[in-house]
């Protein structure tokens, strides 16, 4: 059930120009989520759902339309949305510690209160003993999973999450699809995921009833 709006889509449309062609990325978009809401959006590749939350995020300004985000309006990045790209983007010369805490430098927020609520997260999620190993010595799934401790550690209010399985193998999505979940429930966040796997949808949303 919906409870009173948290994130309001009103009839975004988005336009992509280049030099001799035009793009229509999205045609009139409307919807609405309500705190809490784990909403997962699908579609086919290039149907525009990384726009939708390129949008949203306000890294991307739509060619008509509003986001309204707790009502209001987005202009700019804003500090409440956490964004995880479809890949990890670690960044290999930081430890995981490091990646991890990566948004609260930029933000300026690193203090002995978020050092120990980021370790808390990593422990939590199964990374403790990784904590000061570099990406390429972690499989896919667990790179993936730091990507998402990464976001969640700026305490956003709303989780954006683009295709959070695209790079990795069968086993690996079944793996990050429990994390994500897990977490979600947990953190009891608002979440858009997109994808362009159906199976990806069917098997987190049987996950997060559980
Ligand atoms: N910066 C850009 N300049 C021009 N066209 C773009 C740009 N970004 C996206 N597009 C086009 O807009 C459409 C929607 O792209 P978008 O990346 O949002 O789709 P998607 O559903 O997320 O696809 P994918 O999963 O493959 O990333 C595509 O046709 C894409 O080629």
């Amino acid at each position: 059930m919906q409870q009173t709006k948290f994130v309001e889509i009103k009839n975004i449309s988005k336009i992509y120009h280049t030099l001799d062609d035009e793009t229509k990325a999205l045609d009139n978009i409307s919807f609405d989520i309500g705190k809490g809401e784990i909403v997962t959006i699908v579609g086919p590749s290039g149907c525009g759902k990384s726009t939708i939350l390129s949008i949203i995020a306000g890294l991307v300004k739509p060619s008509s339309g509003d986001v309204f985000i707790n009502g209001e309006k987005i202009v700019d990045t804003n500090k409440a949305i956490g964004y995880m790209f479809q890949s990890d983007h670690l960044f290999q010369w930081r430890t995981i510690i490091e990646n991890v805490l990566i948004g609260l430098e930029i933000q300026n927020k690193v203090n002995k209160e978020s050092i120990k609520r980021v370790n808390r997260l990593v422990e939590t999620y199964g990374l403790g003993e990784f904590k000061n190993h570099y990406p390429n010595q972690l499989s896919g799934g667990m790179r993936q999973r730091v990507a998402l401790i990464r976001t969640l550690a700026i305490e956003p209010e709303l989780l954006l999450l683009d295709e959070p399985f695209s790079a990795l193998d069968y086993q690996s999505r079944l793996a990050v699809s429990d994390d994500i979940s897990d977490i979600l429930k947990r953190e009891k966040k608002t979440a858009i995921m997109v994808t362009h796997d159906i199976a990806d949808v069917i098997y987190i949303k049987v996950l997060l009833k559980k």
